[in-house]
């Protein structure tokens, strides 16, 4: 059965100035046990998305559902644990006693000694919260979330203002979660993070969703190669065969084009141009790439 599943979901809020739509038309399905980072600029609409998955808020138009069910019927259930950007903690008590009271709520889900070592809390157990650095308390909140036992995480943004090393702990922590079969769904605005971690990536803008793929796929899709090559006198009125937009670097000039391989062999064979260079686009360039297409409509 699908892990998550929105579909044909609108999420519109009611301002002074009017509706804003937060969430245009999205689709998409989680298989159980992907694990799938979205990646999306400030105000894309990430954040709405988990909500509506979490049954925080309901969507204007369209269903979402967890396990075929109400998000709220599986939050209940305790299948789903998540870490929200706002998730509040009691200052005065100690890690111990936090995990201790969350603990009672779910009782004999999860053994808590078990749960501090898995996410190394062990050493902080008599320490309290608000002694606890930012990455520490991200860690006590991935905890809370894992205390349910559920087979769905969802994090946004987990990992921010934690330092390199801090991230990288977090991430090796959830990664052998996730490796007992967990699907997990992160927000995240490092593209590092998503690299590494996702098998999957989703990335929203405005509200909508603009790519869906493996890392590779959404490389291809955004950017594609690139031929470079030095050429002075070329201006955009010499037509070249495909190109779609292209980026000066002093004397050299970059062009992407439908068929890098076919625009090379043109540039060799029929131009001026000189010491030529194929380039495959990364991750970032390929979220510049997407996520400008849809606000501006250009590609240039
Ligand atoms: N309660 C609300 N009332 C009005 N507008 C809202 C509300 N919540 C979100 N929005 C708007 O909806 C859009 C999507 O916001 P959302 O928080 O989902 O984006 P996000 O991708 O999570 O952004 P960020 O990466 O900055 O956290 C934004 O334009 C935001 O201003």
């Amino acid at each position: 059965m699908t892990a998550i599943a929105l579909s044909d979901v609108v999420k519109d809020f009611p301002t002074g100035d009017g509706p804003v739509r937060a969430v245009d038309h999205v689709n998409l399905m989680l298989d159980p046990g992907e694990v799938v980072a979205f990646l999306g600029p400030n105000g894309a609409g990430k954040s709405t998305c988990i909500d509506m998955m979490l049954g925080l808020t309901d969507p204007t138009h369209g269903t979402v559902q967890v396990h075929g069910g109400s998000p709220r019927a599986a939050v209940q259930a305790g299948r789903i644990g998540a870490i929200l950007q706002s998730g509040g903690l009691l200052d005065d008590l100690t890690v111990h006693q936090t995990l201790t009271m969350i603990a009672t709520l779910h009782p004999g889900r999860i053994d808590l000694d078990t749960l501090m070592r898995r996410t190394n809390l062990t050493p902080l157990a008599s320490r309290r919260v608000s002694h606890c650095s930012g990455g520490e308390r991200q860690r006590l909140r991935f905890a809370l979330a894992l205390i349910p036992d559920p087979d769905i995480l969802i994090l946004d943004e987990p990992t921010a203002g934690m330092d390199v090393n801090a991230r990288a702990e977090f991430w090796a922590t959830t990664h052998q979660e996730a490796a007992n079969g967990q699907t997990v769904l992160f927000a995240t605005h490092y593209l590092k993070e998503a690299q590494d971690f996702a098998d999957r990536i989703i990335l929203i803008a405005e509200g909508r969703i603009v790519a869906d793929g493996t890392v590779d796929e959404i490389r291809r899709l955004g950017a594609g190669r690139s031929v470079s090559a030095h050429w002075p006198g070329w201006t955009p009125d010499i037509s070249l065969p495909g190109v779609t937009h292209h980026e000066r670097e002093g004397e050299r000039v970059r062009w992407w084009a439908d068929d890098s391989d076919a625009l090379a062999l043109h540039l060799l064979t029929s131009t001026a141009a000189t010491d030529l260079e194929i380039t495959t686009a990364d991750l970032d360039s390929a979220f510049a790439a997407l996520t400008r297409t849809t606000t501006t409509g250009a590609t240039a």
